[in-house]
Order: structure tokens, then sequence, then C-alpha cells
């Protein structure tokens, strides 16, 4: 076995960041070098372990990105869009991998990836779960098969704590949809639907967000037709899917060129 990847872990105390500290403390390949959160967070400053509730780790709780990354090999990030582009500039300059869960990024803002991507490898995914970047590819074969006779929908659910809509995995089926259809997701996409909205227009790919309770991730994709309706439907029961998936993706950075990755790359499932 050789020497374990050194990890950093973004957003520590948030939903996702606890989840990948107790899937890479489970690893044999990875181990935790750092742990940052947002200035002025309570857990700046405390051990990591204990601040989680259990025994010392050794790992102390940072706000400051440079010196994090300057002893990593690579950033697993789950945050919010503003922190994640501050971390993908810093990552670039420090020379880690940087792999990003964060959703509800704007265009604008996904550009502002472009130059980090020169210098590191940048893995970014709405979903890092193997089932969903099935479904992705799926979605893209029925879409390229149906003509619009088919009404594409596509409905998510997600817990009630969860701030963007449609989620990043909507967004990425929907993609799949309009490029097996062959037109542009912006061209088509209904995101919105209130009071007197007119008959559904053909060929549209249409959104709906569901949020309640503790519900993890769930995602159908509808094909509507006259006397029949396909659905194809992913569930994520537990978050540890979309853990043991970054997990992935940071061991498949290494050694790879700078550049801008999905989890199709990761998972071997892109088409050339
Ligand atoms: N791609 C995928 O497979 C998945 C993606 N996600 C996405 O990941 C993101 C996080 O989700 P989740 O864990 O549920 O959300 P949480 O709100 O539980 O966690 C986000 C964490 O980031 C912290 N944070 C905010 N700003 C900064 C900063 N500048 N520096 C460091 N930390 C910061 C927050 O701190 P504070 O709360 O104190 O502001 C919080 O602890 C969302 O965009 C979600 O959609 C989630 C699951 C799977
Ligand atoms: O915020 C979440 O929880 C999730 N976000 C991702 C998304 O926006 O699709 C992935 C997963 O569904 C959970």
């Amino acid at each position: 076995m050789g020497e374990k990847i050194k990890v950093v872990v973004t957003g520590v105390s948030g939903r996702m960041g606890q989840m990948l500290v107790e899937t890479i403390a489970a690893s044999d390949r990875v181990v935790l070098s750092g742990a940052l959160e947002r200035s002025g967070h309570g857990w700046i400053g405390r051990d990591l372990g204990v601040a989680m509730g259990g025994a010392e780790t050794g790992v102390i709780v940072s706000d400051t990105a440079p010196a994090v990354f300057a002893k990593a090999d690579v950033v697993i990030d789950f945050t919010v869009p503003a922190a994640t582009i501050a971390f993908a500039a810093a990552a670039a300059k420090a020379g880690v991998a940087h792999v990003i869960g964060t959703t509800g990024m704007t265009e604008e803002e996904i550009a502002q990836l472009e130059g980090p991507a020169q210098q590191t490898v940048i893995v970014r995914a709405g979903n890092m779960s193997l089932g969903v970047n099935l479904l992705v590819q799926v979605t893209k074969r029925v879409a390229a098969a149906l003509d619009e006779d088919y009404d594409i929908e596509i409905v998510e659910a997600h817990h009630n704590r969860k701030v963007d809509a449609p989620s990043g995995t909507a967004l990425m089926l929907g993609e799949a949809a309009a490029e097996g259809r062959g037109v542009a997701l912006e061209d088509v996409s209904d995101r919105a639907r209130d009071g007197i909205t007119g008959a559904r227009e053909r060929g549209r790919i249409g959104f709906a967000a569901i949020r309640g309770g503790d519900i993890v991730g769930e995602h159908d994709v509808m094909f509507a037709a006259l006397g029949e309706r396909i659905t194809l439907r992913h569930v994520a029961s537990d978050r540890s899917v979309f853990a043991r998936g970054a997990l992935k993706a940071a061991l498949w950075t290494q050694g790879k060129a700078p550049g801008a990755y999905d989890m199709l790359d990761v998972l071997g499932l892109a088409e050339q």
C-alpha cells in the first residue's frame, strides 16, 4: 500500500462535510489533513473530532485555505458558490486538485472556474453517485429515441434545508435530455409554473421541486405521451453515496492533467 492521499474537507460542519469526515476515516487510501469552515464559525480553532462530539483527531478546524491547502493533495468541497470560487483560486495556486459538489452556481460563477482548471484538476458534478451518473446516460439515450410527442418533466425532492432549486442533479438530467433531443436546455426549459400558464408547449423540458423533511434526494425523469408514460427514477436514501463518490473522484485526480472534469470521466462513463 502506497502513501495515503491527503484530503482537505471544506464546509466541514455541514451535512456533507461531516459525512465526508466519517467516510475518510473509514478509508485506508486517504487521510484527512485539514478541515475548513467559514470565518467566524464556532468550530474554528477547535479539534475537529471534539467539535463533532467524538474523540480528538489532531485536525484543527481552520478558516485559512492557503495554509491548509499547502499540506494537501486534494480538496473536497461541498459548500456554497461564493466559497467554492474562492477555494478554486486557492487550490489552483497551491497546486492541489479540487473536487466540487457545490450546486446552485450560475453560468457566470461556473465560468470563473475556467482559469483555475488551467492550473489544476477540477472535478465538478451536481451529483457524485454512480446511480445518478448512469441515469444521466440513460436519460440522454431515451430522449434521443423519443420525439416531442413525449413531454419531458423532471421532478426532484429534497430536505427542507436545501437552498437551491432546481437541484444540481435535476439540471444535469435536464441537460442530458436536451442533448439527447439535440436542443439547448436554456432554449426549452420551463422552470416555474403558476396561475394561468396556458397549455404545455410542445418540446419544452419542465422542472418541479419538492422540499420537505429529511428527504436525501429523489429524481424522476418523466416522458409522458398519449396513452403511456416512462419514468426513470433515482432515490438516494443515504448521503454516504455522495461522499463515497467524492472520495473516488479525489483518488482519480491524482496524476491527471489539469482540466475541468466531471463524474462521467471519473466513472469511465464519458462518451468518446
Ligand atoms: N454533488 C453532490 O453529489 C451533492 C451536492 N450537494 C451540495 O453540496 C452543498 C452543501 O450541501 P450540505 O452539506 O447539505 O449543506 P450545509 O449547509 O449543511 O453545508 C455547507 C457548509 O459550508 C459552510 N460554508 C459556507 N461558507 C463557507 C466558507 N466560505 N468556507 C468554508 N465553509 C463554508 C457552511 O457553514 P455555515 O452553515 O456556518 O454557513 C456549512 O457548514 C450544496 O450546494 C448541495 O446542493 C449535497 C449533496 C450531494
Ligand atoms: O442539497 C442536497 O442535499 C443535494 N444536492 C445535490 C443536488 O442539488 O442535486 C445532490 C443531491 O441530490 C443532494
